[in-house]
């Protein structure tokens, strides 16, 4: 792999509860490079919006980094200060929320807030800026966008405000873009659409892109690399095509039965009987030690009482799991285990 764009080691981020702070992201590490897109996987609560916080530089009240080490583009970003970071945020590092009001300014037009950022992180005329923002709706596909310039957040819908934020975020082609569920609240259709304009914008910029989502048909269509979280932990860490043939964590193999499949029988296509993955996501104060997963797991033994090590089944391929189903992966590479 090139020099990643973002490197996170060893991450911890744990939240205040009655009890005391509570471990929510562990051990977390990952690395996406230019142009390439990393997808966050996991269930509802398994830390990935934090994750993406945590990086940012911008958790809330009542959350905090307990250690691990995030850089952007080999700068330790924890050795900056508060305005150092607001320019890199921004410029450098952008994010895009599944709900696009908590971003823009309701009292603003959408022409304002686009060249104010524009401005500030570029040092251009407010011509200039403008000029910019023009050709970025035209880029995420905004119908007359010379009125949409002058329109305020509400007057615009779900779909269309989620492009002025795409828009916004990647208005001084961020080198890094942290994108949480952004087409979760959308229909289909325009959610297509923002994916293929996203990849667009990737080849066309080559900013990296961490992209979080719970959706397994929105893996398929962006990633190169997936990163599968449980309990705060990353358990398998693949490229794309192998996340779909050759998962081997019984976590991930669960959410690959849980897709909807078409097979064709006499009578025509059936959609193949679902299984589910028995049981529940542990709370954050009740995460069991050793495997998180084991209660649920149908394969464990008295050793996953132990915390299990992410260790390369393959080149590139992760597993935190005392028993793997390594079947298919062994076919493709020697086992280093
Ligand atoms: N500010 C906070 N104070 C206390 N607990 C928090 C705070 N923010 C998040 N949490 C808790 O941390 C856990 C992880 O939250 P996070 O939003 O990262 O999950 P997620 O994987 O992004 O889930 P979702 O897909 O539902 O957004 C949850 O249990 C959540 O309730």
């Amino acid at each position: 792999m090139q020099q990643p764009v973002l490197s996170v080691e060893q991450l911890n981020v744990s939240v205040q509860t009655a009890n005391g702070w509570c471990p929510i992201v562990r051990d977390l590490s990952i690395e996406v490079a230019a142009g390439e897109t990393l997808c966050l996987v996991g269930e509802s609560g398994c830390g990935k919006s934090l994750t993406a916080l945590a990086i940012m530089r911008l958790l809330p009240r009542g959350a905090r980094i307990d250690s691990g080490r995030i850089s952007l583009g080999g700068v330790d970003l924890a050795a900056l200060d508060e305005p150092a970071l607001r320019h890199v945020r921004g410029r450098d590092l952008a994010m895009i929320f599944q709900e696009p009001m908590t971003s823009l300014n309701p009292v603003m037009t959408i022409g304002d807030q686009i060249t104010e950022g524009v401005q500030r992180h570029e040092g251009v005329s407010s011509a200039a800026a403008r000029a910019r923002a023009l050709e970025l709706f035209n880029k995420v596909r905004i119908p007359d966008p010379q009125r949409r310039l002058a329109a305020y957040p509400h007057q615009l819908s779900g779909g269309m405000r989620q492009r002025v934020m795409i828009a916004m975020a990647l208005a001084c082609r961020p080198r890094l873009l942290l994108a949480d569920e952004p087409t979760t609240a959308l229909d289909v259709t325009i959610q297509a659409q923002i994916l293929e304009m996203m990849a667009e914008l990737r080849a066309e910029i080559g900013t990296a892109i961490v992209f979080i989502t719970h959706d397994l048909g929105v893996v398929a269509e962006i990633a190169d690399r997936v990163a599968v979280l449980y309990a705060g932990k990353i358990v398998e860490q693949t490229d794309v095509v192998s996340l779909f043939d050759n998962a081997c964590h019984p976590y991930t193999r669960g959410l690959m039965r849980s897709i909807p499949r078409l097979s064709r029988q006499a009578g025509g296509a059936v959609v193949d009987r679902l299984t589910e993955i028995k049981g529940t996501v542990p709370a954050p104060i009740a995460v069991p030690a050793g495997c998180a997963f084991s209660p649920r797991c149908a394969l464990a033994t008295e050793q996953c009482a132990a915390e299990p090590f992410a260790e390369p089944l393959a080149p590139s391929h992760l597993v935190a799991c005392w028993h793997p189903e390594i079947a298919a992966v062994a076919a493709n590479a020697g086992p280093a285990r």
